[in-house]
């Protein structure tokens, strides 16, 4: 079953002088039950306009948004689904122990010891040292860290996450990304929007780019794995290995084309290295920036022909 359908989905907004701009035009998606779905676009795109559509905190202008084959216009198709916007707001002169028991009890979750189970998400999300502190003394990063921690109380079945790495450390983001990963695992169902490409690479099936609310183009990220694409390689060795960049203490590192990428492991193993990683860089990053241009492109060629 799709856990969220989106049809001919369309919202335009109408300024107090009347002029109407157009936030999503005509969005068609699918996302399937136990996938993890990555939605890109620039600044302004209509990421947040779809979520709060989805979430039921905005009507749509045209079309249908359903989740499990409910319209989002009745409140219940929202049951067992977390929402995490991409700016959450917390009452501050709560704890985060308080937070999540209060929404733990708002979804009647059913659990034999909701302190214990509440305890153990925020232990799990680094928190539980400010357990009992008010939250108006938290940065950013702990703020968000709570918002998801609240999210995961719930055990739901589908977590609809607006920016979830906003304002997060490189070890926030880390600690975020496996905890999703892990909630994938289990067959957790996931739909995030995030600038952060390489994280949308390494946790989505699939994504989408949105561009100017229409929507461009919905990958696997394995079909950008073409001849083009720039393979990051580290190995570690005494001896010097063609092509291999030194890091010191006998660490190297080497940026290819997937094209070179077997010449060079066979030097590598000719010279004694040892592999430690084969990552694509930058893929995504790419074909966003190669898409909007596109998009940039076309439109001044309609522009000029007109
Ligand atoms: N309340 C509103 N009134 C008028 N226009 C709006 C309103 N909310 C959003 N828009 C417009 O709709 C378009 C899509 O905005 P949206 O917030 O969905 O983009 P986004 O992709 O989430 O951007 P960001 O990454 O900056 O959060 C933008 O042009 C924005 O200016």
């Amino acid at each position: 079953m799709a856990a969220i359908e989106l049809i001919n989905l369309s919202k335009s907004y109408t300024s107090q002088w009347g002029k109407k701009s157009i936030a999503l035009n005509d969005l068609n998606l699918k996302i399937e039950d136990g996938e993890a779905f990555g939605f890109i676009g620039a600044n302004g795109a209509g990421k947040s306009t779809t979520i709060k559509i989805i979430m039921g905190l905005l009507k749509a202008s045209s079309g249908t948004a359903l989740l499990y084959n409910q319209d989002v216009k009745t409140p219940t198709a929202r049951n067992g689904i977390a929402y995490v916007p991409e700016n959450p707001l917390l009452y501050d002169y709560l704890t985060p122990l308080e937070i999540l028991k209060a929404g733990a009890q708002l979804h009647r979750l059913k659990t034999n010891d909701l302190h214990r189970h509440c305890l153990s998400w925020l232990e799990r999300f680094d928190l539980l040292h400010v357990a009992k502190k008010q939250l108006r003394s938290f940065s950013k990063g702990m703020m968000q860290r709570t918002a998801l921690a609240h999210a995961f109380t719930i055990q739901p079945k589908l977590m609809i996450l607006d920016e979830p790495f906003s304002g997060l450390d490189p070890l926030g983001r880390k600690l975020v990304l496996d905890i999703l990963a892990e909630y994938r695992q289990q067959g957790g169902t996931l739909f995030f929007s995030s600038h952060i490409l390489y994280d949308v690479e390494r946790l989505a099936d699939r994504y989408a780019l949105i561009n100017k609310g229409k929507l461009e183009t919905v990958h696997k990220p394995s079909e950008l794995l073409n001849n083009e694409t720039t393979v990051l390689i580290t190995s570690s060795g005494e001896m010097h290995a063609m092509g291999m960049e030194s890091q010191g203490l006998n660490r190297w590192k080497a940026e290819v084309s997937r094209a070179n990428l077997w010449s060079l492991i066979e030097q590598l193993k000719q010279s004694g290295h040892q592999i430690h990683e084969i990552r694509s860089i930058s893929t995504l990053e790419q074909t966003f920036i190669a898409s909007i241009e596109a998009q940039k492109a076309s439109y001044t060629t309609s522009q000029k022909s007109a």
